[in-house]
């Protein structure tokens, strides 16, 4: 029954998100009155419509500088002149005649030119190491995204699969050069102070693509409160605050003024908290979600995307999923991430029949060993996943026990990884899976970017074996297994969920974001995933669906944010209409409300 009403919901959303995109592509779009002329609209990537920077056909410095160090050869090699699809009727009423070159291109062919423009990059580059290049294409799309934004999100949105891991996790990761940023956990690379500012615009770019949230509605910010990292303080050329961090009431009260400063001036802004250290990730989500919409992507959103992904490999085992309590997991990494993900895990499992609260189905491992109730000053949070000494205890297993040793004596159904250490499940820990209780071993290495992944797929299907089932924070490869199998590697990444998650708390106009709201977000992902899918050890979605994926995670938060009676509504859906929509309308009304990148005519008003 559910899974037919899932499979009719699905097919419904794709309809109407195929029907949406279409329309977009079809139908011309309302006129938009525009309050500049001239240079200024060329100079202005919301209103332009041409694809390179400079409205002269020559090249400027900048360009010629790339031609110098080959990073974006292709895209000014290629074509030599600007391509602009700004008809000439607008040209005449947007005084851009004797700027352009005379030929008018239509959207799809400077679509075309920048996609050959950006193989011919791959083509060049080809042979380069792999870090190189990703900042080569990094780049040429980050210079789209200057110059004509509904081009940019049209290609990003069209081949997220490809373009995800370049303008998000794992690239920006390594711009470690980027001007401006924030930061004191930024990945696993830790405290990069103002560098880090790459992930919250990568992450907006995801709530452009995958939510359909207007560009010009979106603000990453980076709040500069120092630094703790030595080399950065030393460094003469770094551009922040060359001072340590603020700590304690000061740091606080910085924090609180730019919450109410946001208040204030956006009354209505959903706030995503993204990559503070662990301290202020917990102490902030515990100040602040209940005065204010806001959640915190690395506790909440990682939470729901490990649940949905825990959910999977019961079901992958055949078993039912209120199974999901007698799962034994082994989490390496109790920071903010892990935390995150053992307390929503404990909750579902509350939820599951059978279930006490002194059950505990954890063996949590940090920088420290296995984390167990003799632990010197243990952190409240973990308090209650640490291991005892009661009668069920397995024997031996001591306080700071290693890795290996847990493994070995708990063989555990699932070994999830948010510890920022690159290739810490190695060989004999893998070996050690081998003899899991479960038939389809888990292995999630959550850890970004790719260097500190836990291990790799390969590893696991070699060290592992063919049944077992694998997930990554960033993206890997599918393996071949030989014999015409393949090896998944799932994503596990708080992608697919965020959006949906920030989507839904705007639409429904809620007024804060609840434990209710982000358990349906994990069960909405969960069940897109078919049995024939589970079997073969797919546990997400492909990427490339990240719209539809959107549009029902978003759906299904503001359908939690209605039954808890915390949906305000917003100025075009008030709270009673809100209530009155049934589950399909709501799952319309989320899709329809997504913005798609497509040129609207201009018309001045001076
Ligand atoms: N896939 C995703 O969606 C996702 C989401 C959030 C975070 N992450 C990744 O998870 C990692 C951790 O993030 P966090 O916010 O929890 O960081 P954190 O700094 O708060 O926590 C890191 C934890 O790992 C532990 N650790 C360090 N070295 C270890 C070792 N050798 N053995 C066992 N444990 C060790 C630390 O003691 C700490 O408990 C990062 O790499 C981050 O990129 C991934
Ligand atoms: O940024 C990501 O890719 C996921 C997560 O938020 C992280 O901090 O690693
Ligand atoms: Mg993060």
């Amino acid at each position: 029954m559910l899974r037919s009403a899932v499979a009719r919901r699905s097919r419904e959303l794709r309809r109407l998100l195929s029907s949406s995109a279409a329309a977009a592509g079809a139908a011309v779009p309302g006129p938009c009155i525009v309050h500049k002329r001239g240079n200024d609209i060329l100079n202005d990537p919301w209103y332009n419509k041409v694809r390179l920077r400079s409205p002269s056909p020559l090249l400027d410095a900048r360009d010629l500088l790339d031609r110098d160090s080959g990073s974006s050869l292709g895209e000014f090699c290629v074509d030599g002149a600007q391509d602009t699809a700004f008809p000439l009727t607008e040209r005449d009423r947007l005084g851009l005649r004797g700027l352009l070159p005379p030929r008018v291109m239509t959207f799809k062919e400077q679509y075309e030119r920048f996609m050959n423009s950006f193989k011919s990059l791959e083509n060049n580059t080809r042979g380069e190491p792999d870090s190189i290049v990703s900042l080569a294409k990094w780049r040429i799309l980050n210079r789209l995204h200057d110059r004509n934004e509904t081009l940019y999100y049209r290609v990003l949105i069209d081949n997220i699969k490809d373009f995800a891991p370049i303008i998000y996790t794992p690239t920006v990761g390594l711009v470690d050069m980027i001007v401006v940023t924030d930061g004191s956990r930024i990945l696993g690379l830790g405290d990069l102070g103002v560098q880090g500012i790459g992930i919250p615009i990568g992450k907006l770019d995801l709530y452009v693509a995958a939510a359909g949230i207007n560009p010009q509605k979106v603000l990453p910010v980076m709040l500069d409160v120092g630094t703790n990292n030595e080399k950065l303080l030393e460094d003469k050329l770094y551009l922040g605050l060359r001072q340590h961090r603020l700590e304690g009431e000061e740091y606080l009260s910085v924090i609180d003024e730019f919450m109410e400063a946001v208040r204030a001036r956006w009354p209505k802004a959903v706030v995503q908290f993204e990559d503070f250290q662990m301290k202020w990730a917990f102490e902030t989500l515990q100040r602040y979600r209940q005065r204010f919409c806001m959640f915190n992507d690395d506790v909440q959103g990682t939470a729901g995307v490990a649940l949905a992904g825990l959910l999977g490999v019961v079901r992958a085992q055949g078993r039912p999923l209120h199974d999901f309590n007698k799962q034994k997991i082994v989490v390496v990494g109790a920071g903010s991430a892990g935390i995150g993900v053992l307390s929503m895990a404990k909750q579902e499992m509350m939820r599951m029949p059978g279930s006490s609260e002194e059950q505990n189905q954890f063996w949590v491992l940090d920088k420290n060993g296995l984390i167990t109730k003799d632990r010197k000053g243990l952190d409240p949070a973990v308090a209650p996943f640490a291991r005892g000494h009661g009668p069920d205890e397995i024997k031996d297993l001591h306080e700071g026990a290693s890795l290996v040793e847990v493994v070995k004596k708990v063989k555990p159904h699932v070994l999830l990884g948010l510890s920022g250490v690159g290739g810490i499940f190695n060989e004999e820990v893998l070996r050690a899976m081998k003899d899991s209780e479960s038939p389809r071993p888990a292995i999630f290495a959550m850890s970004n970017p790719t260097t500190k992944a836990e291990c790799t797929p390969e590893d696991v299907f070699k060290h592992v074996g063919e049944n077992a089932i694998f997930a990554s924070g960033s993206p890997f490869s599918d393996v071949s297994l030989g014999n015409g199998k393949t090896g998944y590697a799932n994503q596990a990444n708080n992608m697919y969920l965020f959006p949906g998650i920030g989507l839904g708390a705007l639409l429904s106009g809620a007024r804060n974001i609840s434990d209710e709201m982000l358990q349906a977000a994990a069960e909405s992902l969960a069940s897109y995933i078919t049995d024939e899918e589970i079997g073969k050890g797919i546990l997400f979605p492909s990427v490339s669906s990240i719209r539809p994926i959107t549009a029902r995670v978003g759906a299904a938060v503001v359908r939690a944010a209605i039954h808890e009676d915390l949906a305000e509504g917003t100025a075009d859906m008030g709270p009673k209409e809100l209530n009155s929509l049934s589950e399909p309308e709501i799952v319309d009304y989320v899709a329809r409300k997504m913005w798609y990148p497509i040129y609207s005519p201009l018309v001045s008003n001076k």
